[in-house]
Protein backbone atom coordinates (compact mmCIF):
# COMPACT_ATOMS: atom_id res chain seq x y z
CA UNK A 1 0.00 0.00 0.00
CA UNK A 2 2.87 2.63 0.67
CA UNK A 3 5.02 1.17 -2.02
CA UNK A 4 1.99 1.99 -4.87
CA UNK A 5 1.63 5.42 -2.81
CA UNK A 6 5.51 6.26 -3.26
CA UNK A 7 4.65 4.95 -7.05
CA UNK A 8 1.82 7.13 -7.65
CA UNK A 9 3.92 10.38 -6.42
CA UNK A 10 6.72 9.66 -8.85
CA UNK A 11 3.74 10.32 -11.36
CA UNK A 12 3.04 13.64 -10.81
CA UNK A 13 3.82 16.70 -11.96
CA UNK A 14 6.36 18.60 -9.87
CA UNK A 15 5.95 22.70 -10.79
CA UNK A 16 9.45 23.80 -11.03
CA UNK A 17 8.57 27.76 -12.18
CA UNK A 18 8.77 30.47 -9.90
CA UNK A 19 5.11 32.76 -8.71
CA UNK A 20 5.33 35.56 -10.83
CA UNK A 21 3.80 38.77 -8.80
CA UNK A 22 4.31 42.10 -8.34
CA UNK A 23 7.69 42.75 -6.45
CA UNK A 24 9.07 40.04 -7.46
CA UNK A 25 13.26 39.89 -7.91
CA UNK A 26 14.24 40.56 -11.26
CA UNK A 27 17.38 41.10 -13.62
CA UNK A 28 18.78 44.73 -12.44
CA UNK A 29 17.65 47.19 -15.13
CA UNK A 30 15.28 44.64 -16.43
CA UNK A 31 11.56 45.64 -16.15
CA UNK A 32 9.82 44.64 -12.79
CA UNK A 33 6.47 42.89 -12.92
CA UNK A 34 3.15 45.37 -12.83
CA UNK A 35 -0.14 44.11 -12.87
CA UNK A 36 -3.28 45.96 -11.96
CA UNK A 37 -6.51 44.97 -11.85
CA UNK A 38 -8.31 46.55 -15.06
CA UNK A 39 -11.54 45.23 -14.17
CA UNK A 40 -12.71 43.98 -10.77
CA UNK A 41 -16.31 42.00 -9.96
CA UNK A 42 -15.67 43.63 -6.43
CA UNK A 43 -16.04 47.20 -7.92
CA UNK A 44 -19.10 45.83 -9.99
CA UNK A 45 -17.55 45.28 -13.29
CA UNK A 46 -18.95 42.21 -15.42
CA UNK A 47 -15.42 40.32 -15.20
CA UNK A 48 -12.19 40.51 -13.41
CA UNK A 49 -9.48 41.00 -15.99
CA UNK A 50 -5.95 42.61 -14.82
CA UNK A 51 -2.84 44.22 -17.00
CA UNK A 52 0.21 42.64 -16.95
CA UNK A 53 3.40 44.10 -17.67
CA UNK A 54 6.69 42.45 -17.39
CA UNK A 55 9.90 41.74 -18.93
CA UNK A 56 10.84 38.93 -21.24
CA UNK A 57 13.15 37.34 -18.77
CA UNK A 58 11.22 37.76 -15.82
CA UNK A 59 11.10 34.36 -13.57
CA UNK A 60 11.07 31.16 -14.78
CA UNK A 61 12.04 32.29 -18.62
CA UNK A 62 13.54 30.33 -21.90
CA UNK A 63 16.21 32.71 -23.54
CA UNK A 64 16.40 32.64 -27.34
CA UNK A 65 19.43 33.19 -29.69
CA UNK A 66 18.23 36.88 -29.86
CA UNK A 67 18.87 37.31 -26.55
CA UNK A 68 22.73 37.62 -27.36
CA UNK A 69 22.81 37.13 -31.39
CA UNK A 70 21.84 40.18 -33.65
CA UNK A 71 19.31 38.82 -35.56
CA UNK A 72 19.16 35.32 -33.89
CA UNK A 73 16.16 33.00 -33.91
CA UNK A 74 12.98 34.39 -31.24
CA UNK A 75 11.79 32.26 -29.05
CA UNK A 76 8.92 31.18 -31.04
CA UNK A 77 11.27 29.21 -33.26
CA UNK A 78 12.88 27.11 -30.41
CA UNK A 79 12.25 24.07 -31.45
CA UNK A 80 10.00 22.50 -28.58
CA UNK A 81 11.99 18.98 -28.35
CA UNK A 82 14.52 20.78 -26.50
CA UNK A 83 11.98 21.73 -24.34
CA UNK A 84 9.79 18.52 -23.48
CA UNK A 85 11.44 15.05 -22.89
CA UNK A 86 13.67 13.38 -20.45
CA UNK A 87 15.64 15.93 -18.85
CA UNK A 88 18.11 15.18 -15.62
CA UNK A 89 18.84 17.36 -12.46
CA UNK A 90 22.32 17.58 -11.47
CA UNK A 91 22.61 18.54 -7.98
CA UNK A 92 25.90 20.48 -7.42
CA UNK A 93 25.01 21.94 -4.07
CA UNK A 94 26.67 25.31 -2.83
CA UNK A 95 29.38 25.85 -5.31
CA UNK A 96 30.50 29.34 -6.37
CA UNK A 97 30.09 28.41 -10.29
CA UNK A 98 30.03 25.15 -12.25
CA UNK A 99 33.23 24.12 -13.59
CA UNK A 100 34.05 21.38 -16.40
CA UNK A 101 35.07 19.38 -13.27
CA UNK A 102 31.66 19.40 -11.75
CA UNK A 103 30.10 18.04 -15.41
CA UNK A 104 33.28 15.60 -16.21
CA UNK A 105 31.23 12.69 -13.76
CA UNK A 106 27.98 13.72 -15.28
CA UNK A 107 29.17 12.18 -18.67
CA UNK A 108 26.82 14.59 -21.08
CA UNK A 109 25.81 12.97 -24.36
CA UNK A 110 24.00 14.77 -27.47
CA UNK A 111 20.87 15.52 -26.79
CA UNK A 112 20.48 15.52 -23.15
CA UNK A 113 18.64 18.16 -21.41
CA UNK A 114 20.92 19.23 -18.24
CA UNK A 115 18.67 21.13 -15.31
CA UNK A 116 21.56 22.11 -12.28
CA UNK A 117 20.37 22.44 -8.66
CA UNK A 118 22.37 24.90 -6.43
CA UNK A 119 22.11 26.52 -3.84
CA UNK A 120 20.29 29.54 -5.44
CA UNK A 121 17.02 27.25 -5.80
CA UNK A 122 17.02 28.14 -1.73
CA UNK A 123 16.53 32.13 -2.10
CA UNK A 124 13.27 32.48 -4.65
CA UNK A 125 11.63 33.65 -1.08
CA UNK A 126 13.96 36.97 -1.59
CA UNK A 127 12.98 39.87 -3.18
CA UNK A 128 16.20 41.21 -3.04
CA UNK A 129 18.25 40.55 -6.22
CA UNK A 130 22.01 38.19 -5.26
CA UNK A 131 24.49 38.93 -7.18
CA UNK A 132 26.66 35.79 -5.71
CA UNK A 133 24.44 33.22 -7.11
CA UNK A 134 25.80 29.95 -8.72
CA UNK A 135 26.36 30.69 -12.13
CA UNK A 136 27.69 28.51 -15.24
CA UNK A 137 31.68 29.27 -16.19
CA UNK A 138 32.46 29.69 -19.59
CA UNK A 139 34.54 26.92 -19.43
CA UNK A 140 31.61 24.57 -18.46
CA UNK A 141 29.33 26.11 -21.05
CA UNK A 142 31.76 25.45 -23.89
CA UNK A 143 31.94 21.70 -22.05
CA UNK A 144 28.11 21.51 -22.96
CA UNK A 145 28.57 22.48 -26.23
CA UNK A 146 31.19 19.97 -27.23
CA UNK A 147 29.22 17.14 -25.73
CA UNK A 148 26.52 18.18 -27.82
CA UNK A 149 23.90 18.90 -25.29
CA UNK A 150 20.40 20.08 -25.69
CA UNK A 151 19.41 22.24 -22.93
CA UNK A 152 20.58 23.55 -19.91
CA UNK A 153 19.16 24.87 -17.31
CA UNK A 154 19.69 26.79 -13.96
CA UNK A 155 18.04 27.90 -10.91
CA UNK A 156 18.67 31.55 -10.89
CA UNK A 157 17.88 34.72 -13.12
CA UNK A 158 20.85 33.66 -15.54
CA UNK A 159 22.96 30.61 -16.78
CA UNK A 160 26.15 33.14 -16.15
CA UNK A 161 27.80 35.53 -13.77
CA UNK A 162 27.77 38.72 -13.56
CA UNK A 163 30.73 39.67 -15.59
CA UNK A 164 31.50 37.04 -18.38
CA UNK A 165 27.76 35.64 -18.54
CA UNK A 166 27.45 37.26 -21.98
CA UNK A 167 29.79 34.93 -23.28
CA UNK A 168 28.33 31.98 -21.10
CA UNK A 169 24.99 32.85 -23.06
CA UNK A 170 26.74 33.20 -26.14
CA UNK A 171 28.91 30.06 -26.81
CA UNK A 172 25.25 28.05 -26.16
CA UNK A 173 23.19 30.08 -27.95
CA UNK A 174 25.45 30.23 -30.85
CA UNK A 175 25.30 26.41 -30.33
CA UNK A 176 21.75 26.27 -30.31
CA UNK A 177 21.74 25.00 -26.93
CA UNK A 178 18.63 25.83 -25.41
CA UNK A 179 18.66 27.68 -22.02
CA UNK A 180 16.08 27.93 -19.11
CA UNK A 181 16.57 29.92 -16.80
CA UNK A 182 14.55 30.82 -13.46
CA UNK A 183 13.80 27.34 -12.29
CA UNK A 184 13.34 26.48 -8.72
CA UNK A 185 14.44 23.30 -8.06
CA UNK A 186 14.10 23.06 -4.01
CA UNK A 187 11.75 20.91 -4.11
CA UNK A 188 13.30 18.21 -6.83
CA UNK A 189 15.85 15.67 -6.09
CA UNK A 190 18.73 14.80 -8.39
CA UNK A 191 17.57 12.59 -10.92
CA UNK A 192 15.73 11.79 -14.48
CA UNK A 193 12.22 13.32 -14.90
CA UNK A 194 10.40 14.12 -17.64
CA UNK A 195 10.27 17.56 -18.41
CA UNK A 196 7.48 20.10 -20.36
CA UNK A 197 8.86 23.76 -20.36
CA UNK A 198 6.98 26.19 -22.65
CA UNK A 199 7.32 29.69 -23.42
CA UNK A 200 5.05 31.52 -24.81
CA UNK A 201 4.87 32.31 -28.80
CA UNK A 202 6.00 35.41 -28.89
CA UNK A 203 7.28 36.41 -32.38
CA UNK A 204 10.40 37.08 -32.94
CA UNK A 205 11.20 37.91 -29.37
CA UNK A 206 14.65 37.47 -26.99
CA UNK A 207 12.57 35.51 -24.50
CA UNK A 208 9.83 34.57 -22.48
CA UNK A 209 8.68 33.38 -19.20
CA UNK A 210 7.76 29.70 -19.34
CA UNK A 211 5.94 27.40 -16.97
CA UNK A 212 8.07 24.27 -16.26
CA UNK A 213 7.06 21.08 -14.69
CA UNK A 214 8.81 18.00 -13.77
CA UNK A 215 7.50 14.33 -13.62
CA UNK A 216 10.04 12.21 -11.75
CA UNK A 217 11.12 8.54 -11.58
CA UNK A 218 14.70 6.98 -12.36
CA UNK A 219 13.28 4.14 -14.39
CA UNK A 220 11.48 6.43 -16.47
CA UNK A 221 14.15 8.92 -17.17
CA UNK A 222 17.06 6.00 -18.55
CA UNK A 223 14.42 4.26 -20.03
CA UNK A 224 13.05 7.09 -22.63
CA UNK A 225 16.42 8.56 -22.23
CA UNK A 226 17.99 5.33 -24.69
CA UNK A 227 14.56 5.42 -26.45
CA UNK A 228 15.15 9.24 -27.79
CA UNK A 229 19.20 9.00 -28.10
CA UNK A 230 18.75 8.25 -32.16
CA UNK A 231 17.33 11.73 -31.98
CA UNK A 232 20.53 12.99 -31.24
CA UNK A 233 21.56 13.22 -35.20
CA UNK A 234 18.57 15.36 -35.50
CA UNK A 235 20.24 17.85 -32.54
CA UNK A 236 23.89 18.05 -34.71
CA UNK A 237 22.01 19.10 -37.56
CA UNK A 238 19.82 21.56 -36.30
CA UNK A 239 23.12 22.88 -34.16
CA UNK A 240 24.59 23.30 -37.95
CA UNK A 241 22.90 26.80 -37.69
CA UNK A 242 23.08 28.73 -35.16
CA UNK A 243 19.60 30.07 -33.74
CA UNK A 244 17.64 26.83 -35.05
CA UNK A 245 18.00 27.70 -39.27
CA UNK A 246 17.99 24.07 -39.80
CA UNK A 247 15.23 23.19 -37.95
CA UNK A 248 12.00 23.11 -38.96
CA UNK A 249 9.57 22.39 -35.69
CA UNK A 250 5.96 23.85 -36.70
N1 LIG B 1 24.82 37.89 -17.48
C1 LIG B 1 24.51 38.97 -18.23
C2 LIG B 1 25.51 39.89 -18.55
C3 LIG B 1 25.21 40.99 -19.30
C4 LIG B 1 23.94 41.21 -19.69
C5 LIG B 1 22.92 40.34 -19.39
C6 LIG B 1 23.20 39.21 -18.64
C7 LIG B 1 22.12 38.24 -18.30
O1 LIG B 1 22.35 37.27 -17.68
C8 LIG B 1 20.76 38.55 -18.82
C9 LIG B 1 19.56 37.89 -18.16
N2 LIG B 1 19.73 37.57 -16.80
C10 LIG B 1 19.03 36.67 -18.88
O2 LIG B 1 17.84 36.41 -18.73
O3 LIG B 1 19.74 35.96 -19.58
Amino acid sequence: MKQSALNQSKELWADVSVPIRNGMVHWPGNPEVKIVQTQDLERGDPATVSHLSLGTHTGTHVDAPAHFIARGAGIDRVPLERLIGPARVLDLGEIDRITPAHLDPADIRPGDRVLFKTGNSAHWDETQFRSDYTYLSFEAASHLVERGAWTVGIDYLSIGGMDRGAETHHVLLAAGVCIIEGLDLSRVEQGWYDLVCLPLRLEGIDGSPARVVLRGGDRRGRRTRRRSRSSGDRASFCRKEAGYGGCEHS
